[in-house]
Parts: structure tokens; sequence; C-alpha cells
């Protein structure tokens, strides 16, 4: 299949094509989601030391100015996705948090407080944790409104995540939480948003014509289905994946798959050189 944006980012189904031809002919109408941890930043060890890929601010910069909004989607707090990328300088960019529980604007957070459940599971969760036997390595991020096991560090990260998966399940649903899954990590978070409702609503209150969102991870999959249903009610959209090894299940149900961060960034310039400067942007 062909693209607007030549050879290197060709696209594997009409959809997409479809979505990627709407957003270069009809920019001021298209809303770009972007995932942040494995999409604008590289994966590490340590999540404090993530950040974005250094040429990603540049390009949401360069990007946002010819489009309806730029938008970030992602599970860590909001004002930490700015910080570590760093995105404070992007033209009116959203970064929607906590799966869309939380909202940054113009350097403000809008969130409601988290349910009692978060702090029941942050009180239980080391014993929880002990009594599965999780091997060393394993540790528990707290984001103060949710609260994520990690087991990359151990020695065998899926066989860790396997081992304590039933107690953290078991521990989140006494709490009344819900456990969402990712790379190597399980987060015990509140129910009732996820990146797909985010996504929805905010392609709704921008009245946006057209939706791309670029993902790597599991709960990347709802702002996938949030593409698919939009299509379906005739917003034309792209589902990008931003390729791993780790994940599989995302590139089988992409319009484009580019390599990681980088490939990332390098279909943001792409996208972003084919679209004229909005009218009175200083760009
Ligand atoms: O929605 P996202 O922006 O993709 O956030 C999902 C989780 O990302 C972080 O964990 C992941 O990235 C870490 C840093 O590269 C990596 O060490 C870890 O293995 C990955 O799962 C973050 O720490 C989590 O809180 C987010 O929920």
């Amino acid at each position: 299949m062909g693209s607007p944006l030549g050879d290197s980012f060709r696209l594997r189904t009409q959809q997409g094509l479809d979505g990627l031809e709407k957003i270069v002919g009809d920019p001021s109408g298209a809303l770009i989601g972007l995932d942040f941890d494995g999409t604008l930043s590289p994966i590490v060890p340590d999540p404090d030391s993530a950040r974005a890929h250094p040429a990603a601010p540049g390009a949401l910069r360069l990007l946002a100015p010819r489009v309806c909004a730029v938008v970030i989607l992602t599970g860590r707090p909001a004002a930490t996705a700015v910080e570590y990328g760093p995105f404070q300088d992007v033209p009116g960019l959203i970064v929607l948090g906590h799966y869309g529980q939380e909202r940054w604007e113009d350097g403000e957070v809008v969130a409601p407080p988290p349910p009692p459940g978060v702090q029941k599971v942050r009180e239980g969760l080391p014993d929880a944790l002990a009594r599965a036997g999780a091997p060393d390595g394993v540790w528990i991020e707290d984001k103060g409104r949710s609260l994520a096991v990690h087991t990359r560090r151990a020695a065998d990260p899926q066989a860790a995540l396997e081992r304590v998966s039933p107690a953290v399940h078991d521990l989140a649903e006494r709490a009344g939480l819900i456990v969402e899954p990712g790379r190597f990590v399980l987060e015990a978070r509140p129910a009732g948003m996820d990146k797909g409702a985010a996504l929805r609503a905010f392609a709704r209150e921008r009245s946006a014509r057209s939706v791309l969102f670029a993902g790597d991870d599991l709960g990347d999959l709802a702002a996938f289905d949030a593409i698919d249903s939009l299509r379906g009610d005739g917003i034309p959209g792209v589902k990008v994946c931003s390729g791993s090894a780790e994940v599989t299940r995302l590139a089988e149900r992409s319009d484009l798959i580019v390599d990681g961060p980088a490939g990332v960034v390098d279909f943001l310039r792409a996208l972003a050189g084919r679209l004229p400067p909005a009218s009175g942007s200083q760009v």
C-alpha cells in the first residue's frame, strides 16, 4: 500500500491509508494521540530514568501548530510525562495521565481524588508480594493514584510477572481496583477510564475530523479500539505501532509499524514536513 509520506511509511491497510490521506489533506481537523513509554520514550530498566527520544520535543513543536491538537495519553502521572519530555514548550499540548484520569494543560493538572482502594493496595502490596515469593528485582512504583509492580529488573522478568500476578489481581480486586498489564508491569489502578474512552472524549471535545494514535503496549489497545469505533462513525483514523519484540499484539492490529521511539519521531517529523503551518502560527 502507498503513503502520502513516501516509501518509508507505507501503510499496511487501506483504512490506514485513507486516514493518513485525510490528515494530510485536512490537517486542521487532525488529532494526533501519542503514548509516552515505549512510543516517545525508549524503554529503560528504571522508570525514573526514562526520557523522551531527544528529537521528540522538537518533532512535537513542529507538528502541534499544524494540526487540530497533539495529545499524549499515558499511564504515567501527566506532569511526569511533561517533565520527562520535556514537553512544556509544545504549543497547545494536552497530556492525559493515569490512562485519562488526569489532564495536564497549560502547566495545570486536573484530576479527581483517588478512590480509597489505592491506599488499601499501598498498605497491602509489600506483604502480598512477599507472600507470593516475589524474586529479587520486583519492585513497586507508587504513582499516587495507582501502584505498579515492575518485574523488568528480575533475573527472569516473565517468570516473575507470572509469579506475582495472582497476588496483585487478588489484592486489587479486594480493593475495588483493576489491574492494567503492560511491559513487565502490572498496575493496580482505579476503573472507569482507559486510553480509548479518553481518546474518544478528546476527539469529540475538539470535533476532530481524523485521529491518529501511536502506541506500543497493551494499555494502548483501547486507543486502537477507539480508532476502530471512530472509523465506524465516519472519522478516518490511523493506528501506528511503535514496534518491539516484547509486545506483538499492537503490530497485528496496526496500519503502520515503525521501529520504536526513533521510528515514531521520524514519522512525526515526516508528517509535520508535509503539513503547512496553521495561519497565524509562529513556525
Ligand atoms: O502509558 P505509558 O506511557 O506507556 O506508560 C506505561 C507504563 O510505563 C512505565 O513502565 C514502562 O516503562 C519503563 C521505563 O522505560 C520500564 O522500565 C517498564 O518496564 C515499562 O513497563 C511506567 O513506569 C509505568 O508506571 C507506566 O504505567
